[in-house]
């Protein structure tokens, strides 16, 4: 027979331990079970016994549960051996006299003071058949039991069972309803505040329990009971299908559900929860559903975004198109991507087997370690370096190595991320256009967006004064003299889209100013925008122009301040240059040059083309051929003098025209007034050759004509006279009246003289009142000549007879003189066989003197 374990009388607690001197035994009270109490007394009563009790457990020690006092109790537990049988029988125990009965020889019950002699005893059995003790009763005086008391036993240990099992199940419910209670508090503090709900749902009573934590999670009140459609209802429609399934296959096959879904909360905010729930089964039946229910929105999303990140991350680490590599601190590499392998031509597994350090370049390595310790020691976060790399086959690699530390949640090293970007091809290249560069002679200098220098020449460098190193990390505003430096960057975002060659200002280091011809414009390398410029040091050139304005100035103030006209032409004779007084000759030239306005010998003007005819009077020369052959080379120079007669002023000019040797064919055209030089040359020529007072040719001229008439005459054949006139009576004019009046009879007989004559006859004075007419070519006959001169000589003659008429002024007062006053004339022949003049002379001279001798007033022929 299965006997109960003494915790299972934890239902008569609290026990009572009841001292009775005998440690083997530990009876308690059964004041905890009033019903068995009160059932034990009316079995007292309804027996007739002194004592009825139930002996509890296996009687080690045994435990007694009965309304007896101690002294009973101690009596009871004096006779070990008695209860000890009892205990253990499995049957009812009838003792009807234990002073008698052989098996309890040495019972002490029946001397005791109290006396008992009659004992009985039936095992107290529950339902299912386990024991759960021993029903006994006592008697002072022996007695025995009939058949049908005996069976009443029986009934009286059963009934003791239904009031054991009673109080065990109320004391195993309490408990249960305790710890449930405890458990529940418990699970409500710990799930809120591990934000995880639980719940409940019978599906016999069809109600849900939902925990505090699983309320708040809904957004409703703590203690909420919802509906089981209700329950259903805070998920999404679409979502609910997936719940619904989740129960269904729980309570058809008993299987767990652990589910991620999208939730809406009362107040409508959408969130994600964790589902978790099974069904529970009772005899193959699901009577409840239970689980979990947690908020996990933050985790979800975040959960969502690391699996993006680290899809990201997987896909750009295997399809990154440079090298990535996760390097272990002492450099080994832990994990390469394909381009990396590609990079150096090592295979994965090769990799994988060496370090960072074999592959670097020696002259590269000092500096990446240098750089790993700074990032080991914390001193820096990440290192970007230029460095070089072996590839399998030796062959260097140029890349730029960016470095990351990944450390531990505790800041330990963990491993370095390498980034390696090959540009070795780039690198070649830009040692390709750095040698380009530095064979230019121009600073050329590519800047990006921000003015920072990014490739230079050689060349710029010395340009602006600086070393190489230093120059690499210029910004244009180190150098730019001329902008402000808020101008900078918007004038190097126009020049990228708009090329310009522009002349500046540089600052070299010293501070020296250097004048800079730019020539700027945009490139894309790889999608990135430069600004290429081409800077070229005008400095020199700069002063050398400000010399040759400074000269060129300094010359126009010079031909400015000459007097004479100066225009330079070009190879085509087009006026490109003229000087001030040129400039006011053009303006003021008042019809000297008819044909050529101010503008049309302005320049712009082909002078050639605007050069007006001179007069003929002036010159026999072609000024344009002049001008021209000078232009050619073919004369070194050329010049004319010409009349430029205005109507207001009488006016000569010489024209000197020179080679410019400048540049191409030119000429320069200088114009001077030689007007006075030309008068006083006119003067002198008069004083030569005419008569000062009647403008007559003097002698000196009229033997000139009269050789060219002697010349004219030989060559034509033809006879000439020359005719020698005295005037008779001219002596008493001056002396009456003064040599004044006297000269105005002889310019008055100049006059007649000359108008008395053909225009290719000369006239001439040779003597105080002495003239001589010169007639050529008279006729190539003799006597028709002879004839012909003396018809010239009588209208002479005639002529100079007429009165002479004059009013002299003296004073205030005007005298009216009237003087008669002929011509004694002279006349001889010169033939054309060749005349003598002298002898023409003498013998006109004699002939005059004739005419005196004659008279006067008469006409004499030489007789020679
Ligand atoms: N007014 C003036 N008188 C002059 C000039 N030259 C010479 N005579 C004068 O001319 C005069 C010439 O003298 P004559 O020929 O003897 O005078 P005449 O009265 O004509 O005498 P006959 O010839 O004999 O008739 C002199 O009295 C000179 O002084 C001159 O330029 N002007």
């Amino acid at each position: 027979m299965e006997k109960l374990a003494m915790e299972d009388f934890a239902f008569v607690s609290p026990l009572t331990p009841r001292s009775t001197g005998d440690p083997r035994v530990a009876p308690v009270d059964t004041v905890a079970l009033p019903e068995l109490q009160t059932f034990l007394e009316c079995v007292t009563i309804a027996y007739g016994v002194t004592a009825a009790w139930v002996a509890f457990s296996d009687g080690t020690p045994p435990c007694f549960a009965a309304p007896l006092d101690t002294a009973t109790v101690a009596v009871l537990t004096s006779d070990v051996a008695l209860l000890s049988h009892a205990c253990s029988s499995e049957s009812q125990l009838v003792v009807a006299d234990v002073t008698y009965d052989p098996r309890f020889p040495a019972a002490a019950w029946a001397t005791a003071s109290i006396g008992i002699r009659f004992f009985a005893s039936t095992p107290i059995l529950l339902e299912h058949g386990k024991r759960v003790g021993t029903l006994c009763v006592a008697a002072p005086l022996p007695r025995s039991l009939d058949a049908a008391e005996t069976g009443k036993l029986g009934a009286l240990a059963a009934t003791v069972a239904r009031i054991i099992e009673g109080a065990r199940t109320k004391h195993r419910d309490d408990a249960v309803q305790t710890e449930l209670h405890r458990t529940k508090a418990l699970l409500d503090r710990t799930g809120t505040m591990a934000g995880v709900g639980g719940w409940e749902v019978d599906l016999v009573a069809n109600t849900i329990f939902w925990s505090d934590e699983t309320c708040r999670i809904h957004g409703v009140p703590t203690g909420y009971l919802p509906k089981m459609s209700e329950a259903i209802g805070f998920y999404q429609p679409h979502v609910r299908p997936v719940i619904e399934g989740a129960i269904a296959l729980a309570t058809a096959t008993g299987e767990r559900w652990d589910l991620t879904l999208p939730f809406v909360q009362k107040n409508g905010t959408q969130i994600w929860v964790r589902a978790v729930g099974t069904a529970e089964f009772d005899v193959g039946k699901p009577v409840r559903l239970v689980g979990a229910f947690q908020d996990i929105t933050e985790r979800h999303l975040a959960e969502v975004a690391l699996t993006i990140s680290e899809s990201q991350f997987r896909a750009s680490f295997e399809a990154a198109s440079h090298g990535i590599a996760l390097v272990s601190t002492t450099g080994k590499f832990l994990k390469v991507n394909q381009s990396l392998c590609n990079m150096y031509g090592y295979n994965e597994a090769e990799l994988l087997d060496i370090d960072f350090q074999t592959l670097t370049h020696p002259d590269d390595l000092a500096l990446d370690l240098h750089h790993v310790d700074e990032l080991l020691r914390g001193a820096i976060d990440t290192y970007e370096m230029e460095k070089r790399y072996f590839n399998k086959d030796g062959r260097t690699i140029w890349a730029q190595l960016s470095v990351s530390l990944v450390r531990s949640p505790d800041g330990a090293p963990v491993h370095f991320v390498s980034q390696i970007q090959d540009f070795t091809e780039m690198k070649n290249l830009t040692v390709r256009l750095q040698t380009l560069l530095d064979t230019a002679s121009d600073g050329i200098h590519i800047l990006d967006r921000d003015g920072n220098v990014k490739q230079f020449s050689q060349s710029f460098a010395v340009l602006l004064g600086y070393t190489a190193e230093e120059a690499s990390r210029l910004n244009v505003r180190d150098w730019d003299a001329m902008f402000e430096r808020e101008e900078i960057s918007p004038e190097i975002c126009r020049l990228m889209t708009q090329p310009r060659a522009f002349e500046t200002q540089f600052r070299r280091k010293d501070g020296v100013i250097l004048h800079v011809e730019i020539n700027a414009k945009g490139v894309v390398l790889d999608g990135i925008e430069f600004l290429y410029v081409s800077a070229r040091d005008i400095t020199e050139r700069k002063q050398h122009e400000r010399s040759l304005e400074q000269g060129r100035l300094f010359t126009k103030d010079i031909l400015d301040s000459v007097p004479s006209e100066i225009a330079v032409l070009d190879q085509r004779g087009v006026i490109v240059a003229t000087n001030e007084a040129w400039r006011q000759f053009a303006l003021g030239n008042g019809g000297c040059i008819d044909s050529a306005s101010s503008s049309n010998v302005d320049v712009g003007a082909n002078y050639l083309a605007v050069l007006p005819d001179l007069p003929a009077e002036s010159t026999d020369v072609d000024i344009r051929e002049g001008i021209e052959s000078v232009i050619n080379g073919e004369r070194p120079s050329f010049s004319c003098e010409y009349p430029c007669h205005s109507p207001e002023k009488h006016r000569w000019f010489l024209m000197t025209v020179t080679p410019m040797h400048t540049g191409e064919h030119g000429a320069v055209v200088v114009h001077s007034d030689i007007t006075a030089r030309k008068d006083a040359e006119t003067l002198m020529y008069n004083y030569a050759f005419y008569d000062s007072l009647t403008m007559l040719a003097n002698r000196r001229l009229l033997q000139e004509r009269l050789n060219m008439m002697i010349a004219g005459n030989e060559r034509d054949g033809t006879y000439g006279a020359l005719l020698v006139i005295d005037l008779d009576n001219f002596k008493p004019l001056n002396d009456q009246y003064g040599h004044a009046v006297g000269d105005l009879l002889l310019q008055e007989v100049a006059k007649r003289l000359k108008v008395s004559v053909r225009q290719v006859d000369t006239v001439a004075r040779i003597g105080g009142d002495e003239f001589v007419v010169a007639l050529g070519a008279l006729n190539g006959s003799q006597v028709e000549a002879r004839r012909a001169a003396m018809v010239i000589a009588e209208k002479v003659r005639a002529g100079l007879s007429e009165k002479y008429n004059f009013t002299v002024h003296k004073g205030a007062g005007a005298l009216p003189i009237s003087h008669c006053c002929t011509a004694s004339i002279g006349v001889a022949l010169f033939s054309p066989q060749g005349s003598d003049q002298t002898e023409i002379f003498r013998r006109a001279d004699a002939a005059m003197y004739q005419a005196k001798h004659s008279g006067r007033d008469v006409v004499r022929f030489s007789a020679d």
